[in-house]
């Protein structure tokens, strides 16, 4: 780690444009400290494998969780809620009419959330609601390399000469790099911003050096434990996490500072467990007491 002189907690008004080096990172300290103090409710409509790790990961990085399936439900809720995060994983009959018209009422409704596409490319329900969210898409996307590029594909962003090919629909595990998504990523995050109320989104593609973009900026973030591919729910409480720091900070600072907390708490997790079981509560623990300055010294990479 290095020194942490750097960072200020009095808030910055500096736009992405302006951020480079000590000014992003003095946003990160900002946005993990801000979530602590804040308690911001980011409510989910996310899979039964990993609900629990879910809300437990949000209230663990300090904010607060409602998880809910009804579409007047979560309407009103996100009214009260700082941001919202809808997640594919699992679905059932009903989803087909309901998480379209969600993503319609938030999108009329001003209101930030969070995709993770799990499982893109995997069966025509799935596909019928990703594709729904093309007109009223979210403001972060998170999902691993194969989400993104399969998802990528299904809104059609690319032209026919950028096309980016995944190797074949992935479950919930990726099969792809991360370096392959960069370019189906970038455009994404333009694509979110151009139908955001505030003109900004991100991409958030994890795997072993997590990549985020807002598209014209994009930023590498190393480190990590492998562990986090041996428990089910790490890409979904990463997401649901994301979706915690979005209440309280723009798109890309928001999801670099929850995908960076991810990293550092992941790496004090595997130190202190010893196996899945031990490494899920001690991930708990670790978002819990991981400290905003270790956060916002990890390394990150701009391209
Ligand atoms: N090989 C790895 N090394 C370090 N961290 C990893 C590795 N694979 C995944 N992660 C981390 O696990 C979390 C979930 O990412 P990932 O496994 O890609 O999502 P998903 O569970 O949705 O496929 C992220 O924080 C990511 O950085
Ligand atoms: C195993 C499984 N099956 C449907 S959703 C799900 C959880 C996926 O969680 P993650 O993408 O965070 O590993
Ligand atoms: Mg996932």
């Amino acid at each position: 780690m290095s020194d942490n002189s750097y960072i200020d907690t009095s808030y910055s008004s500096a736009s992405i444009d302006a951020l480079c080096g000590d000014a992003l990172r003095e946003r990160i300290a900002q946005a993990v400290n801000d979530v602590r103090e804040q308690t911001p409710l980011a409510q989910s409509f996310t899979n039964f494998v990993t609900i629990n790790l879910v809300a437990n990961a949000q209230l663990a990085a300090g904010g607060t969780a409602a998880m809910s399936f009804l579409p007047d439900d979560i309407i009103d809720t996100a009214e009260i809620a700082g941001s919202n995060y809808i997640n594919v994983g699992t679905l059932l009959p009903f989803y087909k009419e309901a998480l379209p018209q969600i993503a319609y009422e938030l999108h009329k409704n001003g209101k930030t959330w969070v995709l993770d596409p799990v499982a893109a490319g995997i069966g025509k329900t799935r596909t019928a609601i990703l594709e729904s969210f093309r007109m009223y898409p979210p403001t972060i996307v998170r999902g691993n390399a194969s989400e993104i590029i399969a998802l990528d594909a299904m809104w059609g962003l690319a032209t026919s000469d950028s096309v980016t090919s995944g190797t074949r629909p992935a479950g919930v595990e990726a099969v792809d790099e991360v370096d392959a998504a960069i370019e189906a990523a970038q455009r994404m995050a333009r694509h979110l911003a151009k139908h955001s109320p505030s003109g900004k989104g991100a991409v958030a593609v994890s795997g072993a050096v997590d990549l985020v973009t807002d598209g014209e900026h994009t930023f590498r973030l190393p480190g990590g434990s492998a562990m986090m591919t041996k428990i089910t729910g790490a890409g979904c409480s990463l997401g649901g996490v994301t979706a915690t720091y979005l209440a309280v900070s723009e798109p890309l600072v928001a999801a670099i500072s929850a995908s960076l907390l991810y990293n550092r708490a992941s790496e004090i997790a595997e130190q202190e467990s010893n196996g899945p079981g031990s490494f899920q509560v001690a991930l708990l623990d670790a978002l819990w007491n991981v400290t905003a300055e270790q956060v916002a010294a990890s390394e990150i990479i701009e391209d």
